[in-house]
C-alpha cells in the first residue's frame, strides 16, 4: 500500500501482538514512516529501538513519554486497552495528531471521551480493521432487513486465549448493525448469558456465545435460525496483517481530514 504523502506514524502498544504487526506493516509501506512508538512505563520494551524484535533498528526508541513518542508524528495507531487509548487520545488531541484506533471495550463514558477528542482531531475508530469483516457487516445489514423477525439471531465469536474483553468488540458492532437495519436498538435485545433454567428464547433477543482458546485470530459466525432453514455468515481471520493493512488504508485515508469521528465504514465507502 502506498500513502499519498509519507505520513509519520505512530504505535501504540509498540510490544504487543497487534502493536508488532503494525511496525512491521509501517515498515513495509512504501511511504509511510515509523516516527514514534509508545508502551506502558512497565514495559520491557522501554528504551529498546522499537524494531528490535525484528532484529534491526529503525532509530526509534519504544518510550512511555507521549509528548516524547508523538513528538513530530501526524497519526497514532492504537491497539492497546481502553484507559491507555484515552490517555492517548488526550494527548494526541492536545498535539493535533490523528489516531486510527483498534483498541476494544470501551464503556459509554469512554467513547463519549474519544468523541469529545475528535472535535479537535481526526479519528478512526472501529472494533475491526479487516476488510473482509466490514463488508460482512454489511451482509448482515441486508440478511437482518430481508429476514425481518421471523428468524432467531446468535452471534457466536472465537478468540485467542489471551484476550481480556467478550464479547469481541466486532461480534458487539454486529449486533448493532443488526439491530440497527431492523429500527431497534442492541441494548433493548442482547442476552449476553445462560446458565440453568433460562425459559424459552425471548421472541427478538440477539444471543452472544464466546469461545476463548488456543491462538484462534478471530472468528465470527452470525446464526439466522428460522422455521426449516438455517443461514450462518461467517468471517475468519487466519492472521493479524489484515487488521494492520486496513489500519494503513485508515491511516491514508485520514490526511486530510481536520477532524470527525469516523469508521472502516467511511474508510471503504460502505455507508
Ligand atoms: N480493531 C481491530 O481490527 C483489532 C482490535 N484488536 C484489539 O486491540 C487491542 C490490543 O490487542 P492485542 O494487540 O492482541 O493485545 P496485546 O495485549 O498483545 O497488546 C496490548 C499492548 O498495549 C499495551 N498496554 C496495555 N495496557 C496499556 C495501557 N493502559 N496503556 C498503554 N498501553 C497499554 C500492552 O503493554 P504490556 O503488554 O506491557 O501490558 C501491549 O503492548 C485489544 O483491545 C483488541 O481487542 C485486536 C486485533 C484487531
Ligand atoms: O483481541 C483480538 O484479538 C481481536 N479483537 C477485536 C475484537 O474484539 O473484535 C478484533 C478481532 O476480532 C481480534
Amino acid at each position: 500500500m502506498t500513502f499519498t504523502t509519507a505520513r509519520r506514524v505512530a504505535v501504540a502498544g509498540a510490544s504487543g501482538r497487534m502493536g508488532r504487526m503494525l511496525i512491521e506493516a509501517v515498515l513495509a509501506s512504501t511511504d509511510g514512516v515509523l516516527a514514534g512508538a509508545l508502551d506502558v512505563a512497565a514495559s520491557p520494551a522501554v528504551g529498546a529501538d522499537a524494531t528490535a524484535f525484528l532484529g534491526r533498528s529503525s532509530g526509534v526508541p519504544v518510550t512511555a513519554d507521549l509528548r516524547a513518542g508523538l513528538a513530530g508524528c501526524d497519526v497514532l495507531i492504537d491497539f492497546t486497552r481502553p484507559e491507555g487509548t484515552l490517555a492517548h487520545a488526550r494527548a494526541c488531541a492536545e498535539l493535533g495528531v490523528q489516531m486510527v484506533i483498534g483498541t476494544t471495550g470501551f464503556d459509554d463514558a469512554g467513547k463519549a471521551a474519544l468523541a469529545q477528542a475528535a472535535e479537535k482531531v481526526a479519528i478512526v475508530l472501529a472494533p475491526n480493521m479487516s476488510v473482509g469483516v466490514n463488508v460482512t457487516m454489511k451482509l448482515l445489514e441486508l440478511a437482518a432487513r430481508a429476514l425481518g423477525d421471523g428468524y432467531d439471531i446468535e452471534i457466536i465469536e472465537a478468540h485467542h486465549r489471551h484476550k481480556v474483553d467478550a464479547p469481541s468488540g466486532t461480534a458487539l458492532k454486529m449486533g448493532e448493525v443488526i439491530a440497527e437495519a431492523q429500527g431497534t436498538r442492541l441494548a433493548e435485545r442482547a442476552v449476553y448469558e445462560r446458565y440453568g433454567h433460562t425459559g424459552e428464547r425471548p421472541a427478538g433477543a440477539i444471543g452472544f456465545a464466546t469461545v476463548r482458546g488456543g491462538d484462534i485470530v478471530g472468528d465470527h459466525t452470525v446464526l439466522f435460525a428460522g422455521t426449516g432453514e438455517r443461514v450462518e455468515i461467517t468471517h475468519r481471520s487466519g492472521s493479524r496483517a489484515g487488521y494492520a493493512q486496513g489500519s494503513l488504508r485508515a491511516v491514508r485515508w485520514l490526511a486530510d481530514k481536520p477532524r470527525g469521528l469516523f469508521d472502516m465504514f467511511d474508510v471503504l465507502g460502505l455507508r
